[in-house]
């Protein structure tokens, strides 16, 4: 087996004038969970099409379970599920209904694709509502179905493009749990998403891209802990965050940031020091200096 499920090396891409991969270097070990994070626009998407074959790499390489995306791509697709926004459910079936008319249009026999719906059913918690039409679904009972139906050949690999995006707290939850089942069961899965609660919750390592490169990477707690100190946040006397300034958590930083805050805010105004959370992480990964400063400047004038 290769040492890693996916690997990617000076991978880039342009659509016209438009460089979106500048060369982007990844890879992720078998049986873990990897986050992509980046705002919108940063080329999330477009990894993941590269990696599942479905568009070309200018240039650069990726392998999937060691084999090249553009060379072996059939064998890529063997590797691979792939679950987008949307996804092939037929929506005036059943949930059982589209489950059985997949497995049979993977090659599953009658009596295989039987078992294999109930299976998946109970898997993804929709025995429940197996014979209502997948019209009348939730977004969370929606979204389970869209991966329980690219789960149904069991491949190492599986894609998840912004998975809970749209979904309530308590439906994202339920997918989490899944979503860690699956890893619990070995396999290898890449996600992106716009929550950084997500990614801190269910990541082994989280990568933050943005302007075409990968600008951090690691676990969620080393992410934090290159964010620097502490932050310190300053509320009103009706609860309102007033302001969040990261410092570097040293003596003469934080009475910096305190000085400079004292001369705008009220007197009653309530601080509270906290670490960074992942909020933090990506708002100092994706925001240049100057962007910070100007947010600063915003506050005291
Ligand atoms: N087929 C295409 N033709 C031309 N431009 C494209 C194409 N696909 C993507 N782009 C452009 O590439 C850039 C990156 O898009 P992509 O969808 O990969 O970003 P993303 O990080 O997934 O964003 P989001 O979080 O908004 O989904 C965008 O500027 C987009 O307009």
């Amino acid at each position: 087996m290769c040492a890693y499920a996916i690997e990617v090396a000076g991978l880039r891409k342009s659509f016209g004038q438009n460089a979106v991969l500048k060369g982007l270097d990844l890879t992720v070990p078998h049986g873990t969970i990897f986050a992509l994070l980046g705002p919108n626009g940063a080329g999330k998407t477009t990894l993941i099409h590269i990696l599942s074959t479905l568009t070309a790499p200018d240039e650069g390489s990726a392998r999937i379970a060691g084999y090249d995306v553009v060379r072996q791509k059939k064998e890529v697709k063997q590797s691979i599920s792939l679950t987008g926004q949307f996804a092939a459910v037929d929506e005036v079936l059943t949930s059982e209904e589209n489950l059985r008319m997949m497995c049979r249009l993977s090659g599953l026999s009658s009596a295989e694709s039987r078992e294999r719906t109930k299976e998946l059913l109970r898997q993804f918690d929709l025995e429940s509502v197996s014979n209502k039409r997948a019209k009348t679904y939730s977004g969370g009972m929606r979204r389970r179905l869209d991966l329980a139906v690219s789960l149904i050949v069991s491949r190492p690999v599986l894609f998840l493009d912004e998975p809970t995006t749209g979904l309530d707290t308590v439906s994202r939850r339920a997918l989490w749990d899944i979503i860690l089942r699956l890893k619990e069961q070995g396999m290898t899965i890449f996600l992106t998403t716009q929550y950084l609660e997500e990614a801190d919750e269910l990541a082994d390592t989280i990568a933050v891209i943005n302007g075409g490169r990968i600008v951090a990477s690691g676990t969620a707690e080393e992410l934090k802990s290159r964010v620097g100190g502490d932050v310190i946040e300053f509320w009103n006397n009706r609860d309102e965050l007033l302001a969040s300034i990261p410092t570097s958590g040293g003596m003469a930083d934080v009475r910096q940031t305190l000085n400079d805050m004292m001369l705008s805010l009220p007197a009653d105004t309530r601080i509270h020091i906290r670490k960074p959370s992942m909020d933090d992480v990506f708002v100092a990964l994706t925001t240049s200096a100057a962007d910070t400063s100007a947010k600063k400047e915003a506050v005291l004038s």
